[in-house]
């Protein structure tokens, strides 16, 4: 089996290129490439690990046609295209908790730095200045932290702002009231936050809610003397509002580690009174990254290895010990949702996945990924799981989920039924032997087959003598069968016939196939 090839492409701690290799992957690491570049070399990876210097446009993404994975050994995914990314089929994941605290250790260290004037009273000191009675800081003992966003780093802020006996309040429209009592912090809503806070910082993402959530108006309405930190996303903040605001005094002191366009090499912040920055350094300890790149090498050599997920955030995850008990689950789903795919006729608005027995216990997200990637190939050859969701979604295919843990007749099934203008048709499966996929009933009438490769699908009248004629058919065209699996409603009624051919069947066959007496349907299917 051939290795999969993964490129780091942004500067990384050197384990990540170690695991890689542990874990059966080829790898490159190449940082020093221009967007033009790392679109000629990407179309040979299968996997692609970066941190924020990468940016994964759409050009990148289309020369990337063999990739199917790219993780970010970070928690950022703003690089990333991601609907796009996963319209192609590629899993992103980031590493959520690995550089979290070496952040709020930042953005603590800039509330001191802030506090103290830390950065300038260096300046001036090694300039031999001696300049003790222009630094009058302040104590943060007893003030007070507003913290807008709460999640990972937030909560580690305030823990560690608590310490420094801080009173902490928040505004995180998704922060429950169970988990602010938890982190002994007060919920606010983000006027009262700018209106009571002493200092505040910054630890959301950067989305359309929150893009210039610190506003000119925001700044201006705030309490006067505020302080302010920002180590989650430039574009949080209006800089040139800020500036203005340092000038005027309105905002006593700021630190930025993230600006709006970085690098950030001529900033209109740069030189503003009581300004203090790093160059996106939030991350960059020596702990983090080691965290970083060893759990993005681990992800994404998981994935392309053994098909665990792990920290996605365009699919559901599926562990490592869960992935090799669910693979033949999902062949199976692939199966059914292809059969139904090619056989069902007309525009299908509607598709169910039931899950019936041992697979009702099992993690239904990716089985229906892998139902859904099969059904939507009726529409696009390049659907995978991935993409699969996005796609149907997308057409407007209304997808429901139904567990049944009570055994039927197999002790594992699973259904997929879609709703077609002459009613509801549905094809099952189960495994054999807790690994080997078997289609059990095809609309309505129990059949059992393996469905794989070249199939043929008859649909005709119980009546003797048929089986004989279409064998005779197939070979005077010199196909030969493989496999022959017969159903049919009762006997003398509708019959199926599922038969694995080991080539292609032409047209002009399935039309001659089509004229013998009985026979109401023939179809070529594809595996
Ligand atoms: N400076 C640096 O080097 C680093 C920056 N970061 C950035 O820090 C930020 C926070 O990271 P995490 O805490 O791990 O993310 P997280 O997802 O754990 O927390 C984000 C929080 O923001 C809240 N939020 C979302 N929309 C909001 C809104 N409209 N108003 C208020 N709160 C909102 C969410 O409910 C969540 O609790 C991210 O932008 C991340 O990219 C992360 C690591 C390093
Ligand atoms: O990789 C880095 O240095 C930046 C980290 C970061 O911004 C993130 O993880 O969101």
């Amino acid at each position: 089996m051939t290795k999969p090839k993964v490129l780091i492409s942004d500067k990384m701690d050197p384990n990540a290129a170690r695991i890689f290799e542990e874990r059966g992957c080829e790898v490159d690491v190449i940082t020093d490439h221009t967007p033009e570049q790392l679109a000629e070399i990407i179309g040979q990876y299968d996997g692609l690990a970066i941190r924020s210097s990468t940016t994964v446009t759409k050009e990148i993404l289309d020369a990337a046609t063999n990739l199917k994975v790219i993780g970010r050994a970070g928690i950022g995914v703003d690089n990333v295209d991601i609907p796009y990314a996963s319209g192609k089929g590629v899993v992103v994941m980031n590493t959520p908790f690995g550089n979290s605290i070496t952040t709020a250790e930042h953005a603590i260290a800039m509330i001191m730095a802030l506090a103290r004037q830390i950065p300038a009273a260096n300046t001036r000191t090694q300039a031999g200045e001696w300049p003790k009675k222009d630094f009058m800081g302040i104590e943060v003992t007893g003030k007070t932290l507003g913290l807008i966003g709460a999640g990972n780093i937030g909560s580690i802020v305030a823990s560690r702002a608590q310490g420094l006996k801080m009173k902490v309040i928040a505004y995180d429209p998704f922060l429950t009231e169970e988990r602010a009592i938890e982190l002994g912090i007060e919920k606010v809503d983000l006027d009262t936050l700018l209106g009571r806070a002493d200092f505040v910082s910054l630890h959301t993402p950067l989305t359309d809610q929150t893009r210039n959530i610190l506003s000119r108006e925001r700044l201006e309405n705030a309490k006067p003397g505020i302080r302010i930190v920002n180590c989650a996303r430039g574009g949080l903040i209006d800089e040139a509002a800020l500036k203005d605001c340092l000038e005027s005094g309105q905002v006593a002191a700021a630190a930025l580690d993230v600006f709006e366009s970085e690098p950030a090499t001529d900033n209109p912040l740069f030189g503003a009174p009581n300004f203090i920055c790093t160059p996106h350094l939030g991350a960059s300890t020596t702990e983090a990254q080691v965290n970083v790149a060893l759990q993005v090498a681990e992800q994404i050599s998981d994935y392309l290895v053994n098909g665990g997920v792990t920290n996605a955030l365009n699919m559901p995850s599926l562990s490592a010990e869960e992935a090799p008990k669910l693979k033949p689950y999902m062949g199976l789903a692939e199966a059914l949702g292809s059969l139904v795919g090619q056989l069902a006729h007309g525009n299908l608005e509607k598709v169910s996945i039931e899950r019936e027995g041992a697979a009702a216990e099992l993690n239904g997200k990716p089985i229906t990924g892998a139902v859904l990637a099969g059904f939507m190939r009726r529409y696009s050859d390049t659907v995978n799981m991935v993409n699969a969701p996005y796609l149907a979604k997308e057409r407007g295919l209304e997808v429901s989920e139904v567990r049944q843990s009570r055994e039927g007749a197999f002790n594992t099934l699973i259904r997929v039924t879609v709703q077609t203008a002459e009613g509801p048709r549905s094809v099952a499966g189960t495994l054999f032997g807790n690994d080997a996929p078997r289609l059990v009933e095809i609309f309505g009438i129990g059949i059992e087959a393996e469905l794989s490769g070249h199939m043929l699908y008859v649909v005709n009248d119980d009546k003797p003598g048929f089986i004989g004629r279409i064998g005779t058919l197939l070979g005077s065209h010199d196909i030969n069968i493989g496999t022959f699996n017969l159903g049919r409603r009762e006997a003398g009624g509708e019959a199926v016939l599922l038969l694995s051919l080991d080539q292609k069947i032409p047209d002009d066959v399935i039309a001659q196939a089509t004229e013998i007496e009985g026979v109401k349907l023939v179809k070529a299917l594809e595996f």
